[in-house]
C-alpha cells in the first residue's frame, strides 16, 4: 500500500481510528433528534454519526471520534472525501461560475470529461457520451438511448440487480424492499431474467445453463422486441455478486445474437474500484454503453452514459438533457479525478486492498460454519453469512457484525438480497495500517458474533 498516496491526500486529517466517546456520541446524539424532527423518515440511516470532516480513510464526527471508512459514501469518495486536488479544482470553478445549464451556453470541461471517458472506456469504436447527474439518471438515459436507436420497447434486467431508485430504474431494481414497497406500480416492459450467481445459481448447469436460461427468457418474450438488456460486472446493492466467469461475455454474444444494446452499469464498480479502470475489463467485454457515477466526480454528483456514436446520436436534438446535467463543479472534479488514475497507483491500491483484505478475512471460512463465502474484486469485497451447508442466509448475523463495527469505530456496509452479505468499500487512498486495523475489527467481531 502507498502510505505516502494516503498521506499526501489527508494530511489534514490523522489517519488512525480514535473513540472519543461511545458511538454515537453525546453531540450526534443530541442532532440526530433534531434531525428526526426536520427529516423525512422515508430517509434510511446507517450509521446515526454527524461527520465533521474527512478525508483519506477516516471519517471524524462531530463528537471527536476517528472512525475508519469502509463505506466511501456507498463507493463515491475513492480519492478521500476532502482530496485534495478535487477541492483546488472546484474551489477556482467556483469562483467562475457554479452552473449556466450545458443546455443553455456550453462550457470546455464538459467536452473534456466526454473524452476522457470516449477515450478510456472499453470498446475499440467511435463513442460519445452525454452526462447527467445522478445514477438513475444515466440508467434511465441509457434505456431512452436504446429506445430511440432500436425502435424496441422492451429491456431485459436481472435478478439481484440494483439500477436506482426512480420509478424506471426501481422497476429495474430487483429487490422489493426496501426500494418499490409502497410505491405503487411498476413500469411495464422491465422484464427480468435470472442472473448468474456462482453460490446461489438460480438453474443447475454452470454458466451454460444461465445463458440458456437468459436466452428462453428473450425468446419467450421475442427477442426482436428488445431495446436493452442491462447488467451490472458486479452486482452490487445485490450482494457484490461476481457473475459466473463467462456469463458476462455471453451476454455479449446474445446481444450481436439478437441486435439488443448491451448496457453495462458500471455505477458502483467501476472508476478503478475492482483494480482495473472499468470492472468490465475484467470480463473481456465492452459494452455497447457503459454508465458510470459515483467515484466518477468523487462526492460531486455527476454521471455519464458513454458509447457508440451511433447509438448516443439517435436520440434526436434536445431528446437528453437535465437541468444540472455535467454541472461544471463536476466535471471539474472528475477532471482532477482523472488526473489521479494516470499514474496507475490507485489501480495498484484497490489491487493490493484485495490481497490484505483476503489474507485477513478467507481464514474465517475455515475457523467458522457461518462465512459461506469471501468474494469481490479489488476494493469491492464482501463476507456473505450463511449456513456453509445449507446456505440458508443469516442476516441477524451480517447486521450483528457491522453494528459491532460500528461500535469499535469501523464504518461498515451491509447489502443482498436477504441482507446477509457486509460489504467493503474502503477509499482507493486508504493507508495499510488503517486498512488492517479495520479489517483486524472486522474479523476479531465475525469470530466473537458468528464463530
Ligand atoms: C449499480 C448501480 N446503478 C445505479 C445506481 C443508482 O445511482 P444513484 O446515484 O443512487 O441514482 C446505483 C446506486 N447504488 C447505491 C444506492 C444507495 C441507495 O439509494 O440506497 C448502483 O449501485
Amino acid at each position: 500500500m502507498t502510505e505516502t498516496l494516503a498521506a499526501r491526500d489527508a494530511e489534514t486529517l490523522t489517519q488512525t481510528r480514535h473513540l472519543a466517546t461511545a458511538i454515537p456520541g453525546p453531540r450526534s446524539i443530541q442532532l440526530h433528534e433534531e434531525r428526526v424532527q426536520q427529516v423525512s423518515s422515508g430517509l434510511g440511516i446507517t450509521l446515526p454519526v454527524f461527520v465533521s470532516r474527512a478525508d483519506g480513510g477516516i471519517i471524524e464526527d462531530v463528537d471527536g471520534n476517528r472512525l475508519i471508512d469502509f463505506a466511501s459514501g456507498i463507493a463515491v469518495t475513492s480519492l478521500g472525501a476532502s482530496n485534495r486536488r478535487v477541492a483546488q479544482r472546484v474551489a477556482k470553478q467556483l469562483e467562475a461560475f457554479t452552473h449556466t445549464c450545458f443546455m443553455v451556453t456550453e462550457y470546455e470541461s464538459f467536452t473534456q470529461v466526454c473524452d476522457w471517458l470516449n477515450r478510456n472506456t472499453p470498446g475499440d469504436f467511435d463513442k460519445r457520451t452525454a452526462l447527467f447527474s445522478t445514477g438513475a439518471e444515466a440508467v434511465e438515459n441509457a434505456v431512452k438511448i436504446a429506445r430511440a436507436a432500436t425502435g424496441r420497447a422492451n429491456v431485459l434486467v436481472f435478478d439481484e440487480a440494483y439500477h436506482g431508485r426512480s420509478l424506471l430504474t426501481m422497476g429495474m431494481t430487483a429487490k422489493v424492499n426496501p426500494y418499490k414497497l409502497n410505491f405503487g406500480p411498476m413500469p411495464e416492459h422491465v422484464i427480468r431474467a435470472a442472473s448468474a450467481n456462482p453460490l446461489r445459481p438460480a438453474v443447475d448447469g454452470g454458466v451454460e445453463a444461465a445463458l440458456a436460461s437468459v436466452e428462453a427468457t428473450l425468446v419467450e418474450h421475442d427477442p426482436a422486441s428488445f431495446a436493452a438488456m442491462v447488467i451490472e460486472p458486479i452486482q452490487g446493492e445485490g450482494g457484490f455478486i461476481v457473475p459466473m466467469a463467462g456469463f458476462i461475455p455471453g451476454l455479449r454474444q446474445l446481444a450481436d445474437k439478437y441486435g439488443i444494446v448491451l448496457v453495462i452499469d458500471e455505477i458502483q464498480a467501476g472508476m478503478g474500484r475492482t483494480g482495473t479502470l472499468f470492472a468490465s475489463e475484467h470480463e473481456g467485454v465492452a459494452g455497447d454503453l457503459i454508465l458510470t457515477a459515483k467515484a466518477l466526480a468523487n462526492g460531486v454528483p455527476l454521471s455519464a452514459v458513454t458509447g457508440r456514436t451511433e447509438l448516443l446520436n439517435a436520440p434526436h436534438a434536445g431528446g437528453l438533457g437535465g437541468t444540472y446535467a455535467g454541472n461544471p463543479l463536476a466535471c471539474e472534479a472528475a477532471l482532477a479525478v482523472f488526473e489521479q488514475f494516470e499514474d496507475g497507483s490507485l489501480l495498484e491500491n484497490a489491487r493490493l486492498i484485495e490481497r490484505v483484505a483476503r489474507e485477513v478475512l478467507e481464514p474465517l471460512l475455515e475457523s467458522t460454519d457461518v462465512v459461506a463465502q469471501v468474494r469481490g474484486r479489488g476494493a469491492m469485497l464482501a463476507v456473505e453469512f450463511a449456513d456453509r451447508v445449507t446456505l440458508a442466509p443469516r442476516p441477524e448475523l451480517a447486521a450483528a457484525v457491522s453494528k459491532a463495527c460500528h461500535a469499535r469505530g469501523v464504518l461498515t456496509l451491509t447489502c443482498g438480497t436477504h441482507g446477509n452479505v457486509l460489504r467493503l468499500l474502503p477509499p482507493l487512498v486508504i493507508g495499510e495500517a488503517l486498512l488492517r486495523d479495520g479489517l483486524e475489527v472486522l474479523a476479531q467481531n465475525i469470530i466473537e458474533l458468528a464463530g
